[in-house]
């Protein structure tokens, strides 16, 4: 079986000035060891206007936490008024753009041929997209969540070659978990991560699938972490609110000093 280093993410949402950036960005680097970073991968997706000065403190102070956006234009460059580009976050050396979050499907009305599109823009600057899928509570009280996430995944990666689609990095995130304190289950989590596996394994081929890795989103907290990641199939967190809280994060990030509640 492929061993995969996991994952954590912090998603600062719209959460963050410039200067808070730096400040809490210093603090993760100052309470994260080398044996952290060995252990766990660590990332922050931060507001666009934040990633200058993480790049700086990354850069710098040789930091070896990784960074990204919250999201990505489909397009290159050209007039698309208050759009970030690939090329642009590139140039920041971003490893990471979150793309699909379910805040950008509700708010902004990104459907599967928009999250597809920003995929292969991701893909062509040589980052590495987050792809982010999920069902709202109503599907997952129809039973149906399965079928509408792989649905999903299916949307997204309509197009994408192995050669792209080995490195991406998938995050299961129920919507109705979000924001809500309502973590699912790790049982519920493993479900739609093993799924999720399957049909990367059937959209392209299992060695690819047990490359990639599946994180959990929703209301992850230090107290839930280690259940969910003791599952096969959850390979690391893609953690919202919690993430503002640096010494909450490093708690996850050190998820196996944690009981598994
Ligand atoms: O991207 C992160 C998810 O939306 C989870 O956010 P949350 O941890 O605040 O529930």
């Amino acid at each position: 079986m492929t061993e995969r280093l996991p994952l954590m993410a912090g998603n600062w949402k719209m959460n963050l000035n410039h200067l808070e950036a730096i400040q809490h960005t210093q603090k993760l680097a100052f309470a994260l060891a080398d044996k952290d970073y060995e252990a766990v991968e660590v990332a922050v997706l931060t507001p666009f206007t934040d990633l200058r000065s993480v790049q700086t403190l990354v850069d710098g102070d040789k930091l070896k936490i990784k960074y990204g956006s919250q999201d990505i234009s489909a397009h290159d460059s050209g007039a698309y008024t208050g759009e970030v580009s690939g090329p642009m976050l590139a140039k920041l050396k971003c490893t990471y753009a979150a793309i699909g979050h379910s805040e950008r499907r509700q708010y902004h009305g990104e459907n599967e041929e928009i999250v597809n599109a920003k995929v292969k823009a991701a893909y062509r600057s040589g980052i590495t997209p987050i792809l982010c899928v999920g069902e709202p509570l109503e599907v997952r009280k129809a039973g149906t969540h399965v079928a509408h996430t792989l649905a999903q995944l299916d949307g997204a990666l309509d197009g994408v070659p192995a050669s792209d689609a080995e490195s991406i990095v998938v995050a299961y995130e129920p919507v109705w978990a979000i924001g809500t304190g309502e973590v699912a289950t790790p049982e519920d989590a493993q479900e739609v991560c093993a799924a999720i596996r399957v049909r990367l394994a059937e959209l392209y081929d299992g060695e690819l699938a047990s490359k990639v890795r599946v994180l959990y989103g929703g209301s992850v907290k230090a107290s839930s972490a280690a259940g969910l990641m003791a599952k096969p199939d959850v390979d690391g967190a893609l953690i919202g609110g919690a993430s503002l809280d640096a010494d909450e994060f490093v708690r996850i990030v050190r998820y196996r000093e944690q009981a598994v509640g």
